[in-house]
């Protein structure tokens, strides 16, 4: 794909996760940059405005914290640094929870750790809950939940939070704001003459090489971790923009298409990847046959499936995993995240969703799995 036209996939991005890290918060540790976040909260209001989603993934919570806490040093001992994000986090938040307001824009705080995405039901949970919010016009603030995580079940950096994110709610691109203006072919910090990458397919092995490490002493990651966060957020289609957050306006501009930064493409077109990442990370569990009117509202109405047009269940499953729905002829049409375990659709297969609580004492999803967890084959 040329560069005019990957740039012009941009403007047609409707769904975009942006993070910001902590160096650039922080204006390199000198305290939160109040000013800083007003303008690019400004920028994604006007993006809510001409119907774009968009998720926040904020770094800056240890480096507000030691900033209220006057430590000069990042601590060692996980338990300060734990006290300095609850301390950080919060102080974050209602940064931006006043600088959303400015724009009548609602923002809300989502805290996630790592089994939050690895746990099938409580994925789906928060793949529910995030996209609830955006159907309701807020903007999540997303952060790891420092205060409770522990070594073994840390993200580390939020460039990998941020790309599991866009992976998770499947975004169309993913904009990792930075103190650099894009990724070099070496830090221009060891050599000023380095050259920008314009864009690249995230796949391709030479960017590992030109990414170094973090030099703030704030910021975790460095390049590694974004071209990282590039090459996962490219398994469910997204493209990811590395740019500089400090640029005039950076967040409409790379928006609009602008060639600012570097753009990491995904290698296979959005729909393929999001088929085959979907297919791939999870093991099917379960089989539903679903009825001729079933077949038609998924094949050619894009609705959900409800319980009323299925006619078989077979296998164990539970909650939030993965399952096959086939026509009566035994077809695999579609795959899709299941809303009830296996009993449960048993007893619910057939009927209307207004009997759920009748049948199973209580009524969780109308869906038996819903549209936007389906994907036709
Ligand atoms: N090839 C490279 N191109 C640009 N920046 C690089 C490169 N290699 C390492 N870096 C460093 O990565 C830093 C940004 O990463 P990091 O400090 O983790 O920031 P953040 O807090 O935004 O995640 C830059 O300031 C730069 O020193
Ligand atoms: N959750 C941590 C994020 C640390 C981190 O990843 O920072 P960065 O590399 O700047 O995105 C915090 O809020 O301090």
């Amino acid at each position: 794909m040329g560069s005019a036209s990957a740039r012009q996939r941009l403007t047609a991005s409707k769904r975009w996760v942006i993070k910001i890290g902590s160096a650039l918060l922080t204006d390199n540790g000198r305290g939160v940059n109040r000013a800083a976040i007003f303008n690019w909260v400004a920028q994604i209001a006007a993006l809510r405005e001409r119907g774009i989603e968009v998720l926040l993934v904020s770094s800056g919570a240890v480096a507000a914290g030691m900033d209220r806490l006057g430590w000069r040093r990042r601590p060692d001992s996980i338990h300060q640094l734990q006290a300095a994000a609850a301390i950080g986090q919060s102080h974050l938040v209602q940064i931006y929870e006043h600088a959303f307001g400015q724009f009548d824009c609602r923002t809300a705080q989502i805290l996630l750790d790592h089994d939050d995405l690895s746990n099938r039901t409580r994925y789906l949970n928060a793949r529910s809950t995030l996209r609830t919010l955006l159907s309701l016009g807020a903007v999540p603030v997303i952060n790891e939940n420092d205060t409770v995580v522990t070594d073994e079940i840390r993200f580390g950096d939020n460039d990998t939070l941020a790309a599991l994110v866009a992976n998770l709610v499947e975004a169309d691109a993913l904009l990792i704001l930075t103190d650099a203006g894009g990724l070099f072919t070496q830090d221009p910090r060891d050599n000023p003459a380095a050259e920008l990458i314009r864009e690249a397919s995230a796949a391709d092995p030479k960017l590992m090489a030109m990414a170094g490490g973090s030099r703030s002493g704030l910021g975790r990651g460095g390049m590694t971790t974004k071209v990282r966060a590039a090459q996962l957020a490219a398994r469910s289609g997204a493209c990811t923009v590395i740019a500089g957050g400090a640029t005039e306006n950076i967040i409409e501009r790379v928006c609009g298409g602008e060639p600012l930064g570097t753009l990491l493409l995904p290698e296979a077109d959005p729909l393929t990847a999001r088929k085959r990442w979907l297919a791939g990370q999870l093991q099917v569990r379960g089989r539903l046959t679903l009825d001729a009117g079933a077949e038609t509202a998924l094949r050619t109405g894009g609705r959900s499936l409800l319980a009323v047009g299925v006619t078989g269940v077979e296998g164990r499953f539970r909650r939030g995993e993965l399952v096959s729905c086939c026509n009566s002829s035994g077809e695999e049409i579609a795959r899709g995240l299941v809303n009830y375990d296996s009993q449960e659709a048993g007893k619910i297969l057939g009927q209307p969703s207004e009997k759920f609580t009748e049948l199973l004492g209580y009524r969780d999803d109308k869906e038996l799995i819903h549209r936007d967890n389906l994907i036709l084959l």
